[in-house]
């Protein structure tokens, strides 16, 4: 097959069930997506969607029971983990949850730099620094523990380990709304930033619409397990269509969708 065409993440048909011994719910339906390499695909929907449910698919914590999950190609499932978590890293909403709370940032950058095997010729602490440096924060807080960081602080850690190995893809699974508006702007701009430097692709899985349009080049709009419309203009005021999406830009309380709406509604009408 043909690499420069070829999809770096593709679902297929994927449907996912949860059982509870006497009844089934159908969580994810017939869901089709794809991300190709350096791409910004947003996964936006209100609560319940299936959001949560679809990173969790792409994480190997749960399988589908029907429809295909494609890495370059192959079967997400048929993949090596060593080789799959190399280029598919996560970021979760809660940093705390994934950082161990004995561990030093020092540690928790190095970790997978160990379980992969990837420190040969590499002196540790000057690649912990590098790591650090690359997300803006001082050589000090290597020696910290995460209770002694802000959520500001800790997102840009997470985000300095899942990018240290060079994935080709970074799942963020409403990787910043824990924060507050200005903390997250400066969270986005660094993962601009990272991006710029690292070339991955994303799947930003968010509820906020506005900020999925700020920077992803393809929005899927999920609402109880679908994906209900597909916006891809950047213009999400005039291209919605259904009313799921439709509702979600009357209720975003989030100030650049109000602003874009008052600019298009002051330009373009
Ligand atoms: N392990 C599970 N067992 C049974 N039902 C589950 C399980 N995980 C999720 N669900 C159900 O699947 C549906 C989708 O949940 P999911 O967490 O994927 O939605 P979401 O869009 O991420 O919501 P939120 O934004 O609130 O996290 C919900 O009805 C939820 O109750």
């Amino acid at each position: 097959m043909d690499n420069t065409t070829q999809p770096l993440l593709q679902l297929r048909d994927v449907d996912k069930y949860f059982d509870n011994g006497e009844t089934s719910k159908h969580v994810l339906k017939s869901i089709n997506l794809s991300v190709k390499s350096g791409e910004n695909v947003g996964i936006v929907g209100a609560s319940g969607s299936g959001k949560s449910t679809l990173a969790r698919l792409l994480c190997r914590i749960h399988q589908q029971e029907r429809g295909d999950i494609l890495f370059a190609g192959e079967p997400i499932d048929s993949i090596a983990a060593k080789h799959y978590f190399q280029q598919v890293q996560m970021v979760f909403q809660d940093p705390l949850a994934s950082f161990p709370p004995r561990m030093k940032v020092e540690q928790y950058l190095l970790e997978p730099f160990k379980n992969f095997k990837r420190l040969q010729g590499k002196e540790p602490h000057q690649l912990a620094k590098a790591l650090l440096e690359k997300v803006h924060l001082p050589e000090a807080i290597l020696q910290r523990y995460p209770n002694q960081l802000s959520g500001g602080q800790l997102q840009r850690i997470v985000f300095a380990r899942a990018t240290g190995l060079n994935p080709s893809l970074l799942i963020c699974d409403e990787a910043t709304s824990a924060l507050d508006a200005t903390i997250q702007k400066q969270v986005l701009s660094l993962f601009d930033e990272l991006q710029q430097q690292a070339g991955f692709a994303s799947l930003f899985i968010t509820h906020d619409l506005a900020l999925a349009e700020s920077f992803c080049d393809i929005i899927h709009v999920m609402e109880d397990g679908r994906i209900v419309e597909t916006l891809t203009s950047g213009n999400i005021v005039s291209e919605a269509q259904h009313p799921c999406t439709q509702r979600m830009i009357e209720s975003s309380c989030n100030l650049s969708a109000a602003v874009a709406l008052a600019q298009y509604v002051q330009t373009d009408r």
